[in-house]
């Protein structure tokens, strides 16, 4: 699947939004990739993580022990992946805002794939990373249905996209104006 199917599916569903938008890293956008609206549907979720799942089993050499999703945008996309993939999907979830495995515990030398629904800088995924390498597992690739860095983000491991979408995003203190016209919302959950 190249980038034009996956944006095209995006599209479809109604969710690529554009206004201005207060993204989780701080960062300001006019465009924001509100996935939920594709996760709503089992068809278009199954086709995407399909996909992701073969291009992970292409690009990463061995066993597969776990996929984990960072709550709340990764539990649908690293379940479904998981699926493709016949291994268990488990997740981090903030606490006290900070990623932490609650409902699971994990094997020492675990070898794990976290699957991110969207990256922007790669901050979640480093923060999802970093909660699992404390608990003695090795995280073999990190993968996501959009970069929106387009490959610019190093989250220290391979960073597996499905499709590669750059999208402009700027400090808060630097809009251009037709953007700092724009009251801004915050659609994400970091900090809720
Ligand atoms: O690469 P980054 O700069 O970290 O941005 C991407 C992250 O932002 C969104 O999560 P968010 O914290 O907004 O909440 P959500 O998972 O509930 O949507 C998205 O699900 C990624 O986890
Ligand atoms: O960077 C983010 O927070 C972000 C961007 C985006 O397009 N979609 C999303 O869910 N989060
Ligand atoms: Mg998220």
């Amino acid at each position: 699947m190249n980038t034009d199917q996956v944006l095209d599916i995006f599209r479809e569903a109604g969710a690529v939004l554009e206004g201005h938008f207060i993204l989780t890293s701080g960062l300001r956008s006019p465009v924001f990739l509100q996935k939920a609206r594709v996760f709503m549907h089992a068809d278009k979720t199954e086709k995407l993580c399909r996909a992701l799942a073969e291009k992970i089993r292409a690009e990463v050499p061995g066993q597969i022990d776990y996929v984990v999703g960072p709550a709340i945008g990764g539990l649908i996309p690293a379940y479904e992946t998981s699926r493709h993939l016949g291994v268990p999907a488990i997740w981090v979830e903030r606490e006290g805002g900070v990623f932490r495995l609650r409902r699971f515990e994990i094997e020492k030398g675990a070898r794990v794939v976290t699957v991110e629904d969207i990256v922007t800088t790669g901050l979640s995924i480093r923060e999802t990373i970093e909660c699992l390498r404390d608990l003695g597992a090795e995280v073999v690739a990190a993968a996501c249905i959009i970069d929106r860095s387009a490959g610019k983000s190093d989250v220290g491991v391979p960073l597996i996209a499905l499709a590669e979408y750059e999208v402009p995003a700027y400090p808060a203190d630097q809009l251009p104006p037709e953007l700092a016209a724009i009251p801004p919302v915050k659609p994400g959950s970091r900090n809720i």
